[in-house]
């Protein structure tokens, strides 16, 4: 079979990297999503949202091999259907699979004798794909399970250099959807990236397996940080030497006030429930989770502990964004920071590197023009040196590089009290100090 039409259902981070991806590898694309604002921008070459290097890979395309629609009549031209619609979380905790299912339906209404083949890409429960497959019952069809490990921020640097590509199927003794599918990852077969062939339930599982275990690494040391923090030391030097052992490995073992994100925080109480629902207790990655939903309090904590009242106190938060070079805001650890500081009575002023993620704050709180959040204290500022002036603290809260790099001195005359809450860990603490600063880090004494 040659491919000729490919369509991605969902054009958000995931299916517009997808999108664009594809459309570099030399296939035709067809990006379909449900929001006709954001089809609109797409077409006229515009993301709405932020990652390096999309917008001019977007350009590239556009008009050309890529276009987007609202429409899923482009589905009776398509051979190949990538569904990468969201699974956000439900009340209870559940990935909630209603776009999934929705998505499927309206796929359904145009196909007709033609073979397909549908690639689930958003992160889905165990048993999600086979239920795909029934809901499809009658159609000549294949269901792929194809998970994504992008990562936000660097997010086209990870879909051209992925470490594997998984891939499961209802029978892995039938090649047909096996050859489709490594016709279309032939770059990656190219390079030489390691392919795991394996059952729909395989495939689901190591994708809620991979983001568990590296939120477990993230809790683990977070967890050694408030020993720390207890008995003096620097959890910096710890983690450090943890990671010179190969068995360990130093990523992700960079204590903080928790992992934030869309994806960490509902997968990892996606998967709480995947056991629970089965009758089997998992242990480890409910501590995970409570780990991490704990974090920003033991952060506001130590805020609290040095102040006393934080009521009337005005604080610069630094970073917005759940994670650096991101306009993401979803389970931001900033943003829940903002909000229980705001309860607590203060005056927050605010800042991040992306101006995309500034304006998503703007938005979220429905600030007015003059940047007063209504019946609170919230500015959101364009320039770091306007947002520390005359506050009583700073709290870093995105792991930004370019902190290290700012005029600390000049920082250090406009605030009103010279001390920086690290929830990073970012900045090198003995300057800092050498400055007259007070420094509060996770886990540094
Ligand atoms: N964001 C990441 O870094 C990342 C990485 C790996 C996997 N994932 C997974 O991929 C999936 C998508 O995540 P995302 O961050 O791209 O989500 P997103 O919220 O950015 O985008 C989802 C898109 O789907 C569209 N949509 C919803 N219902 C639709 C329908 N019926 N038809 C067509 N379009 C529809 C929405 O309008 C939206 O544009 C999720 O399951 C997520 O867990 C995300
Ligand atoms: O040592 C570390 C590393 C990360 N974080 C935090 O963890 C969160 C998530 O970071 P990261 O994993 O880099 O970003 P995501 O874009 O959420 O990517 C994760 O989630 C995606 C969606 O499932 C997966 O595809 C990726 O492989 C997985 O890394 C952020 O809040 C970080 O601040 C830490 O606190 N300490």
């Amino acid at each position: 079979m040659i491919i000729v039409n490919i369509s991605v259902v969902g054009t958000g981070y995931v299916g517009l990297i997808q999108s664009v991806g594809l459309a570099e590898f030399g296939f035709k694309v067809v990006g379909i999503d449900i929001d006709e604002r954001k089809i609109k921008l797409l077409n006229r070459g515009i993301t709405p949202l932020y990652e390096e290097g999309l917008e001019e890979l977007l350009k590239k395309h556009v008009g050309k091999n890529l276009r987007f629609t609202t429409s899923y009549e482009e589905i009776k031209n398509s051979d190949v259907i990538f569904l990468c619609v969201g699974t956000p979380q439900d009340r209870d905790g559940n990935a909630d699979l209603r776009f999934i299912y929705s998505a499927v339906n309206s796929i359904k209404r145009y196909f007709d004798d033609r073979y397909r083949i549908i690639v689930v890409k958003s992160t889905v429960p165990v048993g999600t794909n086979r239920k795909i497959k029934e809901m499809l019952g009658g159609c000549n069809v294949d269901v792929v399970s194809n998970p994504e490990f992008l990562r936000e921020g660097i997010a086209l640097r990870d879909f051209f250099n992925p470490d594997r590509i998984v891939l499961g199927f209802e029978d892995v003794n039938n090649s047909r959807p096996i050859d489709i599918m490594k016709e279309i990852y032939k770059y990656f077969l190219d390079k030489r990236v390691p392919f795991i062939i394996t059952d729909w339930e395989s495939a689901e599982v190591i994708k809620y397996a991979a983001n568990a275990f590296l939120a477990t690494k993230i809790s683990f040391i977070n967890e050694i940080a408030k020993l720390i923090d207890a008995v003096g030391g620097d959890i910096k030097t710890v983690s450090k030497a943890l990671g010179l052992d190969e068995r360990i490995g130093d990523k992700f073992l960079n204590a903080g006030i928790g992992y934030g994100g869309s994806c960490f925080p509902k997968d990892v109480k996606a998967l709480i429930k995947q056991f629970e629902s089965r009758g089997i207790e998992p242990k480890l990655i409910k501590a995970t989770d409570e780990v991490n939903e704990e974090q920003i309090h033991w952060f506001l904590n130590k805020i609290k502990r040095y102040y006393g009242d934080l009521n009337g106190k005005t604080f610069a938060v630094l970073g917005l964004a759940f994670k650096p070079n991101t306009d993401d805001l979803r389970e931001s650890r900033g943003i829940k920071l903002i909000d229980l500081l705001l309860r607590e009575g203060s005056i927050v002023k605010c800042y991040d590197y992306v101006e995309k993620a500034r304006e998503n704050t703007i938005e979220r709180y429905r600030l007015d023009t003059s940047g007063a959040y209504y019946g609170y204290n919230l500015y959101v500022l364009d320039d770091i040196y306007e947002t520390v002036k005359d506050v009583d603290g700073i709290i870093i809260t995105t792991e930004y590089s370019q902190l290290i790099d700012e005029d600390w001195d000049k920082i250090g005359n406009l605030v009103r009290e010279k001390i920086v809450f690290d929830g990073r860990n970012i900045l090198d603490k003995e300057r800092i100090k050498e400055l007259g600063f007070k420094y509060f880090g996770v886990g540094r004494g």
